[in-house]
């Protein structure tokens, strides 16, 4: 394991921010701490930097207790949302600068800053000032900053979060490559479960001040530990007392069987590739998304009678009390 925390409580005024958490974060995989806003993930990814001092517990980084250690001597490379670049100095001069302080020659910044600048696609940029550059490359910069002194742990404060949706994703791509590259172990907070699904080798789900569930994202998705994972983690419906996902529902129009519970279509929505289907039975309303494909073999349209059951062998969340149109 490279990060060890160990029942870190951390207290602002009586607010309890984390409360009792425990993690193993694994050597030279990328790892996500997800949840909801306020729930405690970057005062984690703070403590594990030293940035900020848990009231109580361990963390321990690479077998070196660093509980007590100054972010300097933890040897950690830091991004934030909003990347404070030293605005005066080129893109080079910004990568190079924590190898400048510590007094490397001159040649070996030079060729390790080459180096970087083609890792994170900045080559031709390397002479211009960061003002000079988009949102997306400003971040990839700071990544090349916090590389450049080699640490044995990158911890990245929603690195992508001030970009827009579509720079956020491609962002999020390279980091995945860029990872898979440089094999540094790295811990990114995010509060976007699509993000993490897609790039994490491992997700902390940070829920009110403790851990939810840790898993890989296969595990999180198709097993959640309650309900609150399951809600997070995609979109979920209920049918009777279970809480699924659109996708794992089926329709079908036959006689009635004792599996199915029976409804009548009443909203037909086609996003993108997908058809959401919402079927009111008795007492709810039943989300139900189908591929086009299967949508159109049905052959129903809103007001037909149809049958909804849970698709074989899928997770069902715990039971729920019914009530009309919590879909
Ligand atoms: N320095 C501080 N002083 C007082 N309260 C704080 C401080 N830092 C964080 N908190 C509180 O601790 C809680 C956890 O904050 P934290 O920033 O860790 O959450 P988060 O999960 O990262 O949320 P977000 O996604 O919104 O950044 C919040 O309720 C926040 O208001």
């Amino acid at each position: 394991m490279s990060i060890e925390i160990a029942n870190v409580t951390k207290r602002f005024g009586g607010f309890v921010a984390l409360d009792d958490v425990s993690v193993s974060i694994p050597s030279g995989q990328l790892t996500a701490l997800l949840g909801p806003s306020g729930g405690g993930k970057s005062t984690l990814l703070r403590i594990i930097a030293g940035l900020e001092q848990a009231d109580s517990g361990r963390v321990t980084i690479e077998g070196l207790d660093a509980t007590n250690l100054p972010p300097q001597k933890r040897n950690v490379g830091f991004v934030f949302q909003h990347y404070a670049a030293f605005k005066h100095l080129s893109v080079r001069r910004n990568v190079a600068f924590g190898l400048e302080i510590r007094k490397r020659p001159k040649d070996e910044v030079r060729a390790r800053v080459d180096e970087l600048l083609a890792l994170v696609h900045l080559r031709q940029f390397a002479d211009r000032l960061p003002s000079q550059l988009s949102g997306g490359q400003r971040q990839r910069m700071a990544l090349a900053r916090a590389l450049a002194v080699e640490p044995t742990v990158l911890l990245l404060d929603e690195p992508f979060g001030a970009l827009d949706a579509k720079v956020r994703k491609e962002l999020r791509d390279w980091l995945r490559r860029l990872h898979d590259e440089v094999n540094v172990t790295t811990v990114f907070v995010t509060h976007d479960q699509e993000e993490a699904l897609e790039v994490a080798d491992e997700i902390v789900v940070i829920n009110e001040g403790r851990v939810e569930q840790i898993g890989s994202p296969d595990e999180l998705y198709d097993q959640p530990a309650n309900d609150f994972v399951m809600r997070f983690l995609g979109p979920v419906t209920q049918l009777g007392q279970q809480l699924v996902r659109p996708h794992d529902l089926q329709i079908h129009t036959g006689t009635a069987d004792p599996a199915a519970v029976t409804g009548r279509i009443t909203r037909v929505t086609r996003i993108g590739f997908e058809i959401r289907v919402e079927v009111t039975t008795a007492d709810q309303i039943v989300t139900v998304t189908l591929t086009r494909n299967e949508f159109l073999s049905l052959g129903v349209q809103t007001g037909d009678t149809v049958q909804v059951q849970v698709a074989e062998q899928v997770h069902i969340g715990a039971a729920y009390p019914q009530t009309l149109g919590a879909a």
